[in-house]
């Protein structure tokens, strides 16, 4: 599990590094650490580092110095001013300083761009000189490592301002929201996290790893029967959509429920005759998926009313999602995307997508439900404002029908026993990892069917 730290969290851990060792040079790990990544991804040819008037260009400035002792480096002090023993340290050890107007011509031969504009101390966007310069590094194609982020993002930030586009950034200690939060986190590429020493404390926002999916996957053991791995109960589908249907069966029968019965309005003789497994009809359960292709149903509320009576652990999905009951609906999980969280709160699509970590922790903690909020990046907050965020995975999953396989996917986890935060963080990771491992525009049904074969790979490597 990664931590995510703000940039007064990350500050505040570099304090208590500084209190406990005051000559501590922070600066040179990072700098050592920026060397290295670059060698690494170009290791030949001319580096041109970019460089602010803070401490981003004084990393910049002694990653500069190391790189100069075995090939060739250009500085450019974008914004004036720099670091002072930084610039001396580059400059003793062969940096050539060059202007505005010979950086965009040393592009034509340099191979690689280090960008140390600005950093943790950043506000969003870049004076002109510096927008030009950034625009020319990716029109001409020269790869971009960012030191810390691309300069121009805020560190806290899901948006996009005008930044550099890095292909590989190197930060210290943790990510911050920026490296992790799309669209902001597009602008990064691959990301480096260097241990200079920071230790990151738990948080409220923390991002899950392949390893913590592997770990939590609720693998059978010699005793399991049907009714311990956990019974599913779909209410999906409806005359007019009866595909939602099949796909919530899909994907809960691929994640392993011991049991999925079908209580929904789609023909069952559809169902029955893709998935013989499943059982018409509700009956005991440990948990319901509500809400995928019901359409405006007009029973909505007491549909979704019956669930809270009865004490089930739910799935809300889709339109479901409109007709919460009142009161606390601990154990559930909430699955919307931006679009139907917005309709949720009463704002706009885009307030969601710029603010969405504020958004998807209020609806936790109005309705005591976890929620996964679905999309490019996704997230999983709980009451507590704590939220996890998804391995991610691949925009070939961004297609109809791809939600409802989820939901399904979701159900059965829940029915397994696992906490609705849980089950929210592992259905969207296992989709994204599937799709990682699969590329390409595999149906969402096609995709849920190769789950088994992840999820194979994740028990065999516990
Ligand atoms: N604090 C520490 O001990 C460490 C800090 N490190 C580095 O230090 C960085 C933070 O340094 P600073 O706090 O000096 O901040 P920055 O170097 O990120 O930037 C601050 C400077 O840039 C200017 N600036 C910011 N955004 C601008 C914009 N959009 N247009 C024009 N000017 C802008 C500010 O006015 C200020 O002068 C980290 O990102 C990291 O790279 C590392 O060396 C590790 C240790
Ligand atoms: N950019 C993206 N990258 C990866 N996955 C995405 C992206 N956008 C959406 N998704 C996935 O697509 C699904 C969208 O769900 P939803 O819109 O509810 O679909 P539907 O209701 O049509 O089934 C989610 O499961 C999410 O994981
Ligand atoms: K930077």
């Amino acid at each position: 599990m990664r931590q995510i730290l703000t940039a007064k969290q990350l500050r505040a851990a570099e304090q208590r590094v500084f209190d406990a060792e005051p000559d501590v040079d922070l600066m040179g790990r990072a700098a050592q650490a920026v060397a290295r990544v670059t060698d690494a991804v170009v290791p030949t040819g001319t580096v041109l580092v970019a460089v602010g008037q803070g401490n981003n260009g004084g990393d910049g400035l002694f990653a500069a110095a190391r790189l100069a002792a075995h090939r060739p480096v250009l500085v450019w002090l974008a914004m004036g001013s720099a670091h002072e023993a930084g610039l001396e340290a580059a400059v003793v050890a062969g940096a050539q300083e060059v202007d505005a107007v010979g950086a965009i011509k040393a592009l034509a031969e340099c191979s690689v761009v280090v960008d140390a504009v600005t950093g943790l101390g950043s506000r969003p966007g870049l004076p002109a000189e510096v927008e030009t310069f950034a625009a020319a590094c990716q029109a001409q194609g020269v790869p971009v490592v960012a030191v810390d982020l691309p300069s121009g993002l805020g560190a806290d930030d899901a948006r996009v301002h005008p930044s550099f586009q890095a292909d590989h950034t190197v930060t210290f200690g943790a990510p911050k929201p920026c490296h992790v939060l799309n669209p902001a986190a597009s602008r990064c590429g691959v990301l480096h996290v260097a241990d200079i020493g920071i230790d990151a404390e738990p948080t409220m926002l923390r991002a899950a790893e392949e390893s913590d999916i592997a770990a939590w996957w609720p693998v059978p053991g010699a005793r399991s029967d049907k009714y311990s791995r956990g019974v599913l109960v779909l209410d999906t589908g409806s005359e007019s959509y009866p595909g939602a249907a099949l796909l919530s069966c899909a994907g809960a029968l691929h994640v392993g429920a011991g049991m999925v019965r079908y209580a929904g309005r789609a023909p069952s003789g559809l169902i029955m005759s893709r998935f013989p497994s499943v059982v018409i009809g509700d009956g005991r359960a440990e948990a319901t998926v509500l809400g995928s292709g019901w359409g405006d149903r007009d029973n909505a509320e007491s549909r979704v009313e019956w669930a809270k009576l009865h004490q089930l652990p739910a799935v809300v999905d889709a339109d479901a999602l409109y007709s919460l009951p009142s009161g606390r609906l601990d154990g559930w999980l909430l699955t919307p995307h931006a679009g139907e969280l917005a309709r949720i709160l009463g704002c706009t699509r885009a307030h969601v997508e710029s603010q969405p970590l504020e958004c998807v922790r209020e609806v936790a903690r109005t309705t005591g439900a976890a929620v996964l909020l679905k999309g490019a990046t996704q997230y999983v907050a709980e009451l507590s404002g704590r939220v996890t965020i998804a391995v991610p995975g691949p925009a070939w999953t961004a297609r109809a029908g791809s939600g409802d396989v989820l939901a399904g996917i979701c159900g059965a986890l829940l029915a397994s026993g696992l906490p609705a935060w849980k089950a929210g963080v592992l259905g969207a990771s296992i989709q994204a990892m599937t799709a990682a491992r699969n590329p390409g525009p595999y149906t969402p049904d096609e995709l849920s069917a190769r789950m088994p074969a992840v999820i194979a790979e994740l028990a065999a490597a516990r």
